[in-house]
């Protein structure tokens, strides 16, 4: 089975936080002058682009980037559409069959544009995680660039899903995936101090 790439590129063009650090990449030495390679460099926010969040984010003592165990990284994860709903609340995942699974990704279609940051886009209710962790849920994958909205500073979907142990995956790319089960797999870079990390994001049919 093939893998299905899920996350968005990292390039100049990719739209960061507002006011964050946007994604460079240059050629730190050319081949031209070192005779042999090219060897370039990278630099941005740890929440650009298909990314994990660490607690450390909203946390001062929340567990790094480094720290969460890599397990939590892949598993079987059901896709659920739903069309640009303004908060995802219990009662609209409350038919869908978590058995099978440990990991949810919502395709809202709310970010449609990713050449740029979004007006709005769809959030996480607050009464969502206590419902996920009950059912085995570990980590929940938006198609948003964040759980919550761009205003927030209480954070509340961040904060209701750190206390149940789920997981945040941000920024994926779901506009050709249907609905349904597949194996995921993001793994965050080992940064150790990181409060969050940019992902390779893919799923492949079970
Ligand atoms: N919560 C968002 C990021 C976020 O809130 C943010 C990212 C960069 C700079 C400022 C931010 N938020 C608030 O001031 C996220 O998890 O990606
Ligand atoms: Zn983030
Ligand atoms: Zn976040």
């Amino acid at each position: 089975m093939k893998w299905m790439d899920i996350s968005m590129k990292l390039d100049a063009e990719t739209p960061p936080w507002p006011g964050d650090e946007p994604f460079t990449y240059e050629v730190t030495y050319a081949m031209e002058d070192t005779g042999s390679v090219n060897v370039g460099q990278f630099k941005g926010s740890c929440h650009i682009g298909t990314h994990v969040d660490a607690p450390f984010h909203y946390d001062s003592s929340g567990a790094r980037i480094a720290d969460l165990p890599v397990e939590r990284f892949s598993g079987k994860a059901v896709v659920v559409h739903l069309d640009r709903p303004e908060v995802i609340h219990k009662e609209q995942v409350m038919d869908i069959d978590l058995t099978e699974v440990d990991k949810i990704l919502f395709r809202t279609n709310s970010w449609p544009d990713r050449s740029a940051f979004p007006a709005s886009y769809s959030v996480i209710g607050s009464d969502l995680a206590a419902y996920l962790a009950e059912q085995g849920i570990d980590l929940i994958g938006v198609d948003t660039p964040s759980v919550d909205p761009e205003t927030s500073k209480d954070l509340p979907a961040h904060h209701s899903l750190c206390a149940h142990d789920l997981l945040i995956l941000e920024g994926l790319v779901l506009e050709n995936i249907q609905p349904g089960i597949y194996e995921l797999m993001a793994f965050p870079l080992k940064m150790t101090q990181a409060d969050g990390s940019p992902v390779r994001a893919v799923l492949r049919n079970l």
